[in-house]
């Protein structure tokens, strides 16, 4: 009976869970999705129970209809979408949905912090403020749902809800634990300043582990919820991103990833924090002990071509829908997408900014508009890889993953607008790949993640430049770059005008 680990890649869209033997192959993968629901404009909630149910039902199906035997599986690891507040009351019962990474409603709440810490904030946490974050969420339910807020024993970010329901055991890794923006970065402690500044009492600071730490084993009710075998080890698992940078053997600097996934993701690895790009990227732990990573996000990526798609071309499919726009050519036909639909976080931190299609032309086809939404995306990734260019960094070559990766048409434009090869890995799923080699490190079938990363991560194929494409893309990219401070200021007027009415 083969070994094998499951990595399970809590994303925005779906969980993706993937079976994967001692020697890195892929056995088998399951992904189901669930419902992203926006109350209100700039809100963005999920039921935490929903990513449970559908985590059981992809482990069922493995089961099941992939024929995995429970007993093969020897460890389970988590890659998780990231920042995202789950409270719960002290029976450990959800509190309220959980508010996401791409929730925007807490402009006052990161100002707050900003006026209250300025500097200081950064210093500590690596990070300048953004809404996104743990930080501003918890300040915003203490301030508008203070009876919730009083009954909260403890809060966690969205794998660990699902590590908890599977063992039992509350924690929350290091990589995840930057991106509340509560702990020291220097230290790796939760930072009793910023809960003094703010009065979170740390009580409801979930324990701290490593990624690789054995948290725990399923416990009898989950194993007959889901078929899993109790002696199965469960690992702390980490951040999305940087699952996905271990899951694309992100080890050192000098190779970039890209990812695609609702959000979009521009990320370097680091030997330690550093402020070279003074606070315009994030900086967070990487899943490997000691070392970091800084990256720049997009907030709609792979979400503005699934909103495209949902609002103009519902009954095609991605494939269908992108053969239209490999139809099209270099610049739409005149046209650009800013892909700023729920505001932007790099390098605008901007909740209030709208996207736009600016040059639209009547003899331009829905095949144009298609192109200029991912060329409009792919251009907010060039101006991320801007800020490390400015800082000095050269890249080899940029290291493609999510949703977004299966697409020929995007792996080319990518190495067009960036001016950099981009590989493609055998599988895009890099998250839920990062998953399952912390699994691995964490069993001991490898010493460490480097040799790990040699035996799991795969190259597909290699995607270069081609420099006439270059050049004409440089020549949009310098327009492209001139609609943001062009239409900020009409966007934020048509946002203030839409909400007083
Ligand atoms: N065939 C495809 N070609 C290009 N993009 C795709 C394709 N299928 C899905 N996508 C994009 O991938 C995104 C989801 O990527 P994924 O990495 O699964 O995200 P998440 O981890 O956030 O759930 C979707 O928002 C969609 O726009
Ligand atoms: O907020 C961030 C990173 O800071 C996002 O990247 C989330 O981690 C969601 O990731 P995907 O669902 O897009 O993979």
């Amino acid at each position: 009976m083969t070994e094998c680990v499951l990595g399970v890649d809590l994303g925005t869209s779906a969980v993706k869970v993937s079976a994967v033997d001692r020697a890195g192959n892929i056995i088998a993968q399951e992904a189901f999705d669930y419902p992203l629901s926006q109350p209100q404009s700039g809100y963005s909630e999920q039921n935490p129970n929903d990513w449970v149910m559908s985590t059981t039902v992809a482990i069922v199906r493995l089961i099941l209809d992939d024929h995995i035997d429970p007993a093969q599986i020897t460890g389970i690891s988590y890659s998780g979408q990231m920042h995202g507040l789950v409270l719960l009351d002290q029976d450990y019962h959800v509190l309220r949905p959980a508010i996401l990474w791409n929730d925007t409603r807490t402009t006052a709440e990161r100002e707050e912090i900003e006026q209250t810490m300025g500097d200081e904030f950064v210093r500590i946490t690596g990070n300048r403020p953004l809404e996104g974050f743990t930080l501003p969420k918890l300040l915003w339910v203490k301030k508008h749902e203070p009876e919730l807020w009083d009954k909260t024993a403890v809060f966690l970010t969205p794998k660990d809800y699902v590590r908890y329901r599977m063992t039992g055991k509350l924690g929350i890794d290091f990589s995840d634990a930057t991106g509340t923006t509560l702990l020291d970065i220097h230290t790796n402690q939760w930072s009793q300043e910023i809960c003094d500044r703010f009065e979170i009492s740390d009580r409801i600071l979930p324990p701290l582990v490593h990624s690789d730490d054995l948290v725990g084993t399923v416990t009898a009710e989950y194993a007959e919820f889901s078929g899993l075998s109790q002696d199965t080890k469960v690992f702390g698992g980490g951040a999305d991103n940087a699952c996905g940078a271990l899951g694309a053997g992100i080890l050192r600097p000098e190779v970039v990833l890209s990812s695609i996934g609702t959000s979009g993701v521009i990320l370097k690895y680091e030997d330690h924090p550093t402020d070279a790009y003074q606070g315009q990227v994030q900086m967070e732990d990487h899943v490997v002990n000691d070392a970091y990573y800084s990256m720049g996000v997009t907030l709609a990526a792979g979400y503005s071509l699934s909103w495209y798609k949902k609002t103009f071309c519902a009954d095609l499919t991605f494939e269908q829908m992108l053969n239209g726009a490999a139809a099209s050519e270099i610049g739409a036909h005149g046209l650009l997408f800013t892909p700023y639909i729920v505001g932007e976080r790099t390098p605008y931190a901007d909740a209030e900014v709208r996207g736009s299609f600016i040059g639209v032309d009547a003899t331009q086809t829905r095949g144009d508009f298609t192109r200029s939404v991912i060329e409009g995306v792919t251009f907010s990734f060039r101006d991320l890889l801007e800020i490390y260019r400015q800082a000095g960094a050269h890249f080899k070559r940029v290291v493609a993953i999510g949703g977004g990766a299966k697409s020929p048409l995007w792996l080319q434009m990518q190495a067009d607008i960036f001016n950099v090869p981009v590989q493609k890995l055998e599988n895009e799923q890099g998250p839920g790949l990062g998953a399952t080699m912390i699994a691995a490190v964490g069993l001991g079938w490898y010493p460490d993640y480097q040799s790990c990363a040699d035996q799991f991560v795969h190259v597909d194929q290699v995607y270069q430049p081609i420099p006439t494409n270059v050049e004409r893309y440089n020549q949009i990219y310098a327009l492209y770059h001139e609609v943001y401070p062009q239409t900020k200021d009409l966007t934020h007027q048509l946002q203030a005008l839409k909400a007083d009415h």
